[in-house]
């Protein structure tokens, strides 16, 4: 177990357990970073790592450049000691959901390619062949602990339809209860460009909330987060993330490894929704497992932030990328903030952006500030017409198909609207 406030120097995935003594490492990596300053935030960190020791439901996830070579093959050693490790936890009788990046980092060397495509349908190719190599390996991993492996393959469709997110979560719970090791990815083989979470950070977040767990563990190639790019001498760890406030300082702007996606910003990102949720998040390096799930001051750990909501539109809040933007008047405030209520043609009076049915959008007031987040019943073609409108009238001229909320509230994420924004 590493000192109070001592984070390991940066290293990268290809590094093996006893690098991590290297005596030659650079000392300023030792200073605690800005949130790390009193004891009260480590005695806070320490409680809440034990809420990972002692979680009796977890979610954990490793990144592409924790499981792959440069080469694009599966690192199949590093594959099997993650799997070493989950298998030791599930068999003190904690429930485990793995999600898994990788499919497409693995499916690079068996189609020769030398790096990650940018186009599409390249990048659904490479998911498709890496992700049979992927659930190959850990059902064979996995197999050597007696364990199945349960491969689940969402969609952002899974996590923000009712009906599929309750059969999304109805199939991962199920499996937990038979024992089973489930494997969860993004389908990369059918995702779109508009409709995909591409990095897994923000998957394992919505999946940590989808499945109610105790705790998130994010392993990645750094070990924790740094005040600034890890490669940069003068940063220092970041033991203990108290809130988003403490991230005010720090440099996220570093790209990820060559493999990953995201990068830093991802896992923050996260980390902030998974702790808005109650749930303790830890990042830590691949190779630090073992330490992370018993709780021990790897990496850097997120305080949970707020209650559980139960919304299962939170991934709406966070993890959308809005296409387009729909500003609505005062009175559209009030009915979504104050009365739950969907949002009617009749409110909305501006449209931004080109999107489709079903698409992502902001919602602002008319003053610019964000109310909330939703997905959009017209897209932006047939909007103009609509505004203004009372859905009766809609009806009567366009037809009952069109006597409908421009976002039902169920399909509809209220933001942090601020006190002063109160419309008047
Ligand atoms: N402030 C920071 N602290 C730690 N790592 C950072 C920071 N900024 C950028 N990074 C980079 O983020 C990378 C991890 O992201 P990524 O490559 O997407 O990993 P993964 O494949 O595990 O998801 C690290 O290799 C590191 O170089
Ligand atoms: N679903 C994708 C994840 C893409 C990715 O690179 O994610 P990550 O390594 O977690 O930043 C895959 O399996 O390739």
């Amino acid at each position: 177990m590493s000192s109070p406030h001592q984070a390991p120097v940066p290293r990268n995935a290809q590094d093996d357990r006893d690098d991590l003594r290297d005596d030659s490492r650079d000392d300023s990596r030792t200073t605690p970073g800005p949130a790390d300053s009193t004891d009260a935030t480590q005695q806070a960190g320490l409680r809440a790592r034990a809420t990972v020791a002692g979680g009796s439901r977890l979610v954990v996830k490793v990144g592409s450049s924790s499981l792959t070579d440069p080469g694009g093959l599966l690192a199949v050693a590093r594959l099997e000691r993650l799997a070493d490790a989950l298998a030791v936890r599930r068999s003190s009788g904690t429930e485990l959901v793995l999600v898994s990046s990788g499919a497409i980092a693995a499916g690079l060397g068996p189609l020769g390619m030398s790096s990650r495509p940018r186009d599409l349908a390249a990048q659904q190719a490479a998911a498709s062949v890496g992700q049979g190599a992927l659930v190959a390996a850990y059902s064979s991993a996995f197999g050597r602990h007696g364990l199945h492996v349960g491969l689940v393959l969402l969609t952002v469709d899974d996590l923000i339809r009712q009906q599929h997110y309750v059969n999304a979560r109805r199939a991962v719970t199920r499996l937990l209860r038979l024992g089973v090791m489930p494997v969860v990815n993004e389908n990369d083989a059918v995702a779109t460009d508009e409709m995909r979470f591409g990095d897994n950070d923000r998957l394992a977040a919505l999946v940590a909330h989808l499945v109610r767990a105790d705790a998130l563990v994010l392993l990645t190639d750094v070990d924790g987060l740094y005040d600034g790019p890890p490669s940069n001498p003068g940063s220092r760890p970041i033991a203990t993330v108290r809130s988003p406030r403490d991230l005010e300082q720090v440099n996220l702007g570093g790209v990820g490894s060559r493999i990953g996606t995201g990068g830093m910003v991802t896992k923050v990102e996260a980390g902030r929704i998974a702790t808005g949720a109650g749930i303790t998040t830890v990042l830590a390096h691949s190779a630090d497992v073992d330490g992370a799930l018993a709780g021990q001051e790897v990496g850097t750990v997120f305080l949970p932030t707020s209650p559980r909501p139960a919304s299962r539109m939170l991934w709406l809040a966070h993890a959308s990328e809005p296409v387009g933007g729909l500003v609505i008047d005062d009175g559209a405030v009030r009915a979504l903030r104050e009365k739950g209520a969907s949002l009617l043609p009749a409110g909305v009076v501006g449209v931004t952006g080109s999107f489709e049915q079903g698409s992502p959008v902001e919602i602002r007031d008319r003053h610019g500030r964000p109310v909330a987040r939703g997905l959009v019943t017209f897209g932006s073609d047939e909007l103009p017409r609509l505004l203004g409108r009372s859905t009766r009238w809609l009806g009567e001229v366009f037809g009952p198909d069109h006597a409908r909320e421009v976002v039902h509230r169920d399909r509809l994420a209220l933001l942090d609207y601020g006190r002063d924004a109160t419309p008047s």
